[in-house]
């Protein structure tokens, strides 16, 4: 039996997959792909079942003006730039109320680093949308915009989060990860906080009763180390604080943003780096229960793939989705039930609409 047959043999037998082994595995080529992705769709089974869960989303795009220029970003903008918005309380309230009317459960905020913002931003923020939703889910923010707020403020980030979570916020986006590596962050996103602040604010959060997502944002400049080394980071962090809800990786989309056009970045992820980001998180994070395909960033072909290599989630509808589209995705910004419900029953599974904290709703 070959080695890799042997390694998947153990890890279906509860082997913990070490971070040599994880390497190994992100470097083939050829049908072995196929081997590890069934590993990992029958690891899904055991775990989940054959539900393909989604959560009925809309986001709120607060603001794209941002302190801040992460090479990876086609969404920000800066002050004179012809397309900047900012959101005000009447608009950000009219939107909480669409997200109401279109029965949403969770509302998403994104947004820039705003220049004039600091706590008590987000802290209005939260509070106008729970004002208009007082039944929709709050999940925003993420570790960048907590130090941020801290920082503008003259505040700890634990008083940061304190705040927003009394003003509505229910989960933390595990956003602002992108690659856990500082010599890749000091290349990709150089302004951006390094990885020992988003690992204290992201335990931060959860010990505060505060939950997250954890995502990786791959396929611009780093490499199958960095990709392993961040996985071990979130797997460290799971055992320690079991507040990640979910992990959902984030394929880079690459036309329309900076590090791309300057020759400094690759056109995204391949086929098979998607597929064995999926699969080898499945195998990886034995401590999450969920990993979630971003349909957005993939497309919905390969987000149907992802589902058979160990993914179980196909993320929200996502109402207003802008990252994507700004970076230069294409294909569509909102997702329906029913092209969800035919992707999962394509697969001969079951789609279950869930909360963010993935409670299911009744049938
Ligand atoms: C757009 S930012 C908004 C929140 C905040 N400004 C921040 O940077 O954390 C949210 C996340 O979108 C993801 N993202 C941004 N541009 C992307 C791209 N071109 N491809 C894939 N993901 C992207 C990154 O992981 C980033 O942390
Ligand atoms: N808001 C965006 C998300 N969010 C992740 C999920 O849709 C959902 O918010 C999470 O599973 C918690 O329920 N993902 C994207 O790829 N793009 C977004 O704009
Ligand atoms: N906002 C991120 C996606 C995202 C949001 C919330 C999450 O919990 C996870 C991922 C993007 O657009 O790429
Ligand atoms: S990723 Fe976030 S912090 Fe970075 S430039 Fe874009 S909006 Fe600003």
């Amino acid at each position: 039996m070959t080695t890799l047959r042997l390694l998947l043999r153990d890890l279906l037998a509860g082997h913990r997959l070490t971070e040599e082994e994880a390497v190994r595995l992100f470097s083939v080529r050829g049908r072995d792909v196929w081997k590890i992705a069934a590993a990992a769709d029958e690891l899904r089974e055991e775990k989940v079942g054959d539900r393909v869960t989604y959560v009925r989303n809309q986001n709120i795009n607060v603001t794209n003006l941002c302190v801040n220029a992460c090479g990876f970003c086609g969404f920000s903008r800066k002050p004179g730039d012809p397309d900047v918005f900012c959101y005000d309380e009447a608009t950000i309230r009219e939107k909480a109320r669409a997200a109401r009317d279109r029965s949403v459960t969770e509302i998403c905020t994104v947004s820039g680093l705003h220049p004039e913002f600091d706590a008590r931003s987000y802290v209005n923020i939260y509070s106008w949308i729970r004002d208009e939703a007082p039944t929709v889910h709050i999940h925003a923010s993420n570790p960048m915009e907590v130090a941020y707020a801290a920082r503008k403020s003259g505040i700890s980030t634990r008083e940061v989060l304190g705040m927003m979570k009394s003003a509505g916020l229910s989960t933390l986006c595990g956003t602002a990860a992108e690659i856990l590596v500082d010599d890749v962050r000091r290349v990709i996103c150089p302004e951006k906080i390094d990885t020992e602040t988003w690992v204290r604010i992201i335990k931060e959060a959860h010990g505060m009763g505060i939950p997250s997502t954890a995502t990786i944002m791959y396929g611009a400049y780093e490499g199958v180390a960095d990709w392993v080394r961040h996985l071990a980071i979130l797997r460290d962090i799971q055992d320690e604080t079991g507040g990640f809800t979910e992990f959902v990786p984030l394929s880079f989309v690459h036309p329309n943003t900076p590090l791309y056009r300057a020759g400094h970045a690759r056109a995204g992820a391949t086929g098979r780096e998607d597929i064995l980001m999926v699969a080898i998180a499945r195998l990886f994070l034995d401590n999450i229960d969920h990993i979630q395909v971003s349909w957005v960033k993939t497309g919905t072909k390969m987000a149907e793939m992802a589902l058979l290599a160990g993914a179980d989630d196909l993320g929200g509808t996502l109402y207003e989705e802008s990252i994507s589209r700004e970076a230069g995705a294409r294909g569509t910004s909102y997702l329906d039930p029913i092209e969800m419900r035919r992707i999962a029953e394509d697969l001969g599974r079951t789609l279950r609409q869930r909360t963010t904290l993935y409670a299911l709703l009744p049938e």
